[in-house]
């Protein structure tokens, strides 16, 4: 076979070489960072535990990446407030959360953090391992700022990694975030072995629910169908690569919890996202079904076994309601 221009080793097309800081070396800041690299951007990739502080990292970049997890952004803008940002730079926002305190999304911290910055939320079915591995991938880079959601869309595209923008970083951010917890449901399907049909009725009804609590939060339903919605929850709902997924597998099995998170000893975003969606959901009176059977999955009061049987005798009524 001749190699042309979409095989994967061949250099990607050239682009302007940037400065970015992508903050968080963890599995999704090195993989965007590998994704930078590849396109020839320099790259400061900052970790509480290593390397250069957090001010020499953030000296006169071009695009600031934010690949850290939910409890840890808090802490790390307080500290980039007492420091010098430069002007104007768009703030790219990879986490997949909610805050517990606020219960906001990270690109609206963000946005309340840094009013001067664009703020672009990047989200999609981005499994880090794949990424890293050369496979190809999709995302969406999405944003209030067309022109800062393009900047960024150059710097991450190649012919690995297929970019594409977004005017709604509210849907963008929420399916990313959301699906989370539909894996842990999806991890405990496929853990007690309830089949193919089960699984397919799982995730169908799951996006139902993701847009109803994403649309009444901002987002566009369309959205939901696309990269970051539906592409994001197949991914994540169906690969033992999935740590959310992982952690509803475990709960099948009769591990504890406290036990599953030892073992992955990495971030499972859905859990505390869980806690707090369905804080939302009781504050705006959100029907959240299956939401709410993780969340009491997660808090020790009924079993994956039960959580089922709850499903599945749910009141009967249609499929969709006439408008
Ligand atoms: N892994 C994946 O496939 C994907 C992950 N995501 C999302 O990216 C986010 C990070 O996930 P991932 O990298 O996989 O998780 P990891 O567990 O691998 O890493 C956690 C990251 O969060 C940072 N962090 C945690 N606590 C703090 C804190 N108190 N202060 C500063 N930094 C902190 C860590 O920084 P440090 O480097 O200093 O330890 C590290 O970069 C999550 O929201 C996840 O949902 C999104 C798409 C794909
Ligand atoms: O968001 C992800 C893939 O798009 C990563 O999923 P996990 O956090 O469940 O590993």
């Amino acid at each position: 076979m001749t190699q042309d221009s979409t095989s994967l080793s061949q250099p990607p097309v050239p682009h302007q070489p940037l400065t970015l800081a992508i903050l968080g070396a963890g599995a999704w800041g090195s993989a965007l960072a590998q994704l930078a690299r590849y396109n020839g951007h320099t790259v400061n990739l900052w970790s509480r535990r290593f390397g250069n502080s957090l001010e020499e990292s953030i000296n006169a970049v071009d695009v600031l990446v934010s690949a850290i997890s939910m409890r840890g952004v808090a802490v790390t803008a307080q500290q980039l407030q007492t420091l010098k940002l430069p002007e104007k730079i768009p703030i790219v926002t990879a986490t997949k959360g909610l805050d517990p305190d606020s219960t906001r999304t990270p690109s609206q911290l963000w946005g309340n953090w840094f009013p001067q910055h664009p703020i672009v939320v990047l989200s999609g079915p981005n499994l880090s391992a794949e990424i890293e591995q050369g496979l190809p991938a999709a995302t969406v880079v999405a944003s209030e700022n067309l022109e800062a959601a393009k900047i960024v869309q150059t710097v991450f595209a190649s012919n690995r990694f297929r970019v594409y923008t977004s005017s709604d970083p509210m849907g963008t951010e929420l399916g990313g975030t959301l699906k989370n917890v539909i894996a842990i449901a999806a991890g405990v399907c496929d853990g007690l072995q309830l089949g193919t049909n089960a699984k397919s009725a799982l995730l169908t009804r799951a996006l139902t629910e993701i847009i109803r609590i994403g649309t009444h939060l901002g987002g566009k339903t369309e959205t939901f169908f696309g990269l970051s919605g539906l592409g994001d929850m197949l991914t994540t709902c169906n690969s033992a690569l999935s740590r959310n997924y992982r952690v509803g597998y475990g709960l099948a099995e009769g591990k504890s919890l406290e036990q599953v998170l030892t073992e992955l000893g990495s971030t499972a975003e859905g859990v505390n996202t869980t806690n707090v969606l369905i804080e939302i959901a009781h504050r705006e009176r959100i029907p959240v079904p299956i939401s709410w059977q993780v969340y009491q999955l997660l808090n020790h009061q009924i079993t994956p076994q039960k959580a089922v049987e709850a499903l599945m005798e749910r009141d009967l009524k249609p499929e969709f309601y006439d408008r």
